[in-house]
This record gives C-alpha cells, sequence and structure tokens, in this order.
C-alpha cells in the first residue's frame, strides 16, 4: 500500500508519496512526474546512509528507466550541512555535466534534504531536485520547501523556499535507523501531533513507537504526522506567520544543539526546546499543567531528553538573538497553548526564558506547581 499526500505549493503542485519499496521505484517515479529522461541527475547522500545500499537501489532505478545519473557522498552529521559542502557539490554537478535542466536527488535524512535541497535552490539560479528521505525525522525535513545550510554562529542562517518535485518515502529504509534516530523523529511527530493532531498526540501517549514498527505501522505514523506539516505549509508557505507553529521547540532547541556542538541531536534538542517552551506558556498561565505534563511524559516515554543540559547560558542566549524570528526588541516565540493549539507571540521576555530554563532543570523546583516558579540561571 502507499499513501499520497499533495502540496499545493505556490511554484507547482507535489506529490508526498509514503509506502514500502519506493527507493526501487523512483525511476518510473520520475518519468511519470513528466521529467524526461534525457536530463541528467545528480545524486546527493552521506556516507552512512551509502553504507545501507540506498542511494544504489535509486540510482540503478533511474538508470534502468534510462537516466545518467552521478553521485557525491558527504560525510554524514549535521557539520556537513556547510557552505564549503556546497560549494564542493556545485563543483562536482559542474564536472559531471548538470545543466539547468538537471535535477538533484537528496537521498538521506534532513541533513542531506537541506544540504541537497540548499544546491538545487542556488546552482545555476535553481533547478529541480527530489527528496527521498531516509530517516523518520525526515517525514519533516522533505516537505515544505525550507533549504539551508548552517553557519558556524548558528543553524540554518543562509537559506530558501524551495519546494521538490517530489517527496519519495520509502518506510523500509527506515527498519536500519539506530533508535536513537528513530526517537529523534519521534519528537517531530509528536510536535505535529501538539501542533494539529490531538488524536496523535493521545495515541502516542497510550502506545509510544520507540522503533521501526514494521511498513504499514511506519507508513500509517508518517502519514498523520505529514499532514499536520502539509496543511500548515499549505497555508503558510513562505513564513509570513501561521508556518511559525512549525517552529515550537526549535527557539530554544536550535541553541541547544548548536552550543552542544551538534553532540545533541536535531529531534532531541526539539525535545528540550519543547520542555523549555511549554515551561514559558505554563508560566503565563496558558499551558494547564496537566496538558504540560503530558507533554513532557510522552517524550519521555519516547527516549527523549526533558530537562536543560549543563551549557554555557551566555552561549545560549546569544545564539538565541540570531533566531530568524527574532525581531530587534522583542523575542518570538510559538508555544503551546493545549495540545492542539500554538500560538506564535512576539513579546517573550529574557526572565521569562531564564525561568523556564531554570524550571527545566533536571534538580529544579518547579514552583509547588503555581505558575512562576524556579530562578533564573
Ligand atoms: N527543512 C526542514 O523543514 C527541516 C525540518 C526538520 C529538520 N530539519 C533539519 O534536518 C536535520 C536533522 O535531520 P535527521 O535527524 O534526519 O538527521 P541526519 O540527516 O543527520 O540523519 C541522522 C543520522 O542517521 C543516519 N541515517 C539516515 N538514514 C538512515 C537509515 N535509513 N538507516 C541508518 N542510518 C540512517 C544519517 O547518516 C545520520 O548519521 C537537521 O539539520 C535539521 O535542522 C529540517
Ligand atoms: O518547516 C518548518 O517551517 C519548520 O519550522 C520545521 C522545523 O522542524 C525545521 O527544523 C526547520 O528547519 C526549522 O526552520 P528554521 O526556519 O527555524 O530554520
Ligand atoms: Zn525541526
Amino acid at each position: 500500500m502507499t499513501t499520497t499526500l499533495r502540496v499545493q505549493s505556490a511554484r507547482r503542485p507535489y506529490d508526498v508519496t509514503i509506502g514500502p519499496g519506493l527507493l526501487d521505484e523512483t525511476g518510473p517515479m520520475l518519468l511519470a512526474r513528466g521529467v524526461d529522461p534525457t536530463v541528467k541527475l545528480f545524486l546527493v547522500t552521506d556516507d552512512e546512509v551509502a553504507r545501507f545500499g540506498y542511494a544504489e537501489r535509486v540510482m540503478d532505478s533511474c538508470r534502468q528507466a534510462g537516466f545518467a545519473v552521478a553521485a557525491a557522498v558527504v560525510p554524514a552529521g549535521d557539520a556537513s550541512k556547510s557552505f564549503a559542502n556546497a560549494e564542493r557539490l556545485y563543483q562536482e554537478m559542474l564536472r559531471a555535466g548538470i545543466r539547468r535542466s538537471g535535477v538533484l536527488l537528496a537521498v538521506g535524512g534532513g541533513m542531506v534534504g537541506d544540504l541537497g535541497g540548499f544546491v538545487a535552490a542556488t546552482y545555476q539560479r535553481g533547478i529541480r531536485y527530489v527528496q527521498v528521505p531516509t530517516t523518520l525525522l525526515a517525514h519533516d525535513s522533505s516537505i515544505g520547501g525550507k533549504v539551508a545550510v548552517n553557519l558556524p554562529e548558528a543553524k540554518n542562517l543562509v537559506g530558501a523556499f524551495h519546494p521538490p518535485i517530489a517527496v519519495i518515502f520509502d518506510v523500509t529504509a527506515l527498519s536500519s535507523l539506530p533508535a536513537r534516530e528513530w526517537c529523534g523523529g519521534m519528537a517531530e511527530v509528536i510536535k505535529h501531533g501538539l501542533i494539529g493532531d490531538p488524536q496523535l498526540f493521545a495515541d502516542l501517549e497510550a502506545a509510544p513507537v520507540t522503533s521501526y514498527p514494521g511498513p504499514e505501522r511506519a507508513e500509517a505514523l508518517i502519514a498523520r504526522a505529514a499532514a499536520v506539516k502539509v496543511r500548515i505549509v499549505e497555508e503558510d508557505e513562505h513564513e509570513a506567520w501561521r508556518r511559525m507553529v512549525l517552529n515550537v521547540g526549535h527557539t530554544v532547541g536550535h541553541a541547544v544543539e548548536q552550543v552542544s556542538g551538534y553532540q545533541i541531536h536535531h529531534g532531541e534538542a526539539v525535545a528540550i526546546g519543547l520542555r523549555v517552551e511549554s515551561e514559558i506558556a505554563w508560566g503565563r498561565g496558558w499551558l494547564s499543567a496537566d496538558d504540560k505534563d503530558r507533554l513532557i511524559r510522552v517524550l519521555a516515554a519516547h527516549g527523549l531528553p526533558v530537562t536543560v543540559p549543563q551549557l554555557p547560558w551566555d552561549e545560549v542566549v546569544a545564539v538565541l538573538h540570531h533566531d530568524k524570528k527574532h525581531g530587534d526588541d522583542h523575542w518570538t516565540f510559538a508555544l503551546p497553548r493545549a495540545v492542539g493549539d500554538v500560538v506564535i507571540v512576539r513579546d517573550v521576555r529574557y526572565e521569562e526564558l531564564a525561568a523556564a530554563w531554570s524550571r527545566s532543570a533536571a534538580d529544579a523546583d518547579t514552583g509547588g506547581g503555581k505558575p512562576g516558579g524556579g530562578g533564573a540561571p
């Protein structure tokens, strides 16, 4: 069985196809989307994904469908989402004879998708690309067209909105994901439940999914979480306002990820960010203690961290100032008001953030369950 979600993008609509065995169907799927077999393809992957043979299978399928395919491999890990790698890929594409008509295939997790998408958005002022996600987390990153590289100062600071022409998600590739990466992906699944699918959230509370559950259940889970993302991207593709809700957990999360030197992975950092940001919302009297505890419990039940790590607070705050939602004179955050209700606010004060961080420490005194407890770092 496969599930198809259509995304109504301003540039052109595209399909997200989720199902088993799709790596071996990539070539015919490109032909079905009208990609002419005379155009050259350029596949980008990382060395860990390559080890499992997923890129080979995509290339074989494309060659059998009549395409010429060149490929490049970058080292696994978020440090590869860099200008240095983008420049290397541009040069390899040029050597491989990729023209404006060419199509890039990003085969991997969110790192490969963001880097490959950024290269596609900028090479010769933009070429088409296809997302072929191989991590659970990439149900999020492969949809919506946000592509970026990191700067040494902060994550995702240089990028574009460049929608793919297709997302081809072979759920069987997830069978080789390490437990840590599966659970990291669950942070974004839980986030999507929190934002727009309270029943998904409740189902995860009742029966946590802590490892690959087999192709049918993986497909159903991804389809539900991805449906929330698609809905919001369609409402506000270029993040004028509403799309910022997808950033819940990320304002703090990105800073944690960056200051940890990427030792804390994206999904784990988002879980920590969700904890701290839910403390801000609770401190305002918006999020009930019950909903805050539900969020903390469901994250923890998926093996995710829910307390802040020992990181230099000054560095965390410095990185928070680079957040793209941050205005000149205010902090902008997406905050949960309830399960199924996330809002964007422009007026978070430093003191609120500091208090929420303190309340998220492993040994925190949470103020006896009353908003406003806990001291500043
Ligand atoms: N563009 C967006 O909207 C968006 C959304 C969410 C996250 N992101 C970005 O995505 C990145 C995180 O994505 P990620 O968690 O997928 O990380 P990742 O791409 O670094 O993958 C995590 C690890 O899993 C390995 N891996 C990938 N597929 C595998 C498989 N099938 N079997 C075994 N190992 C496999 C990778 O080699 C890597 O070591 C971050 O850079 C984040 O900023 C972007
Ligand atoms: O698609 C979005 O919009 C998101 O915010 C999804 C996030 O999960 C993702 O990590 C995204 O890359 C964050 O974007 P940024 O604009 O904060 O860099
Ligand atoms: Zn994210």
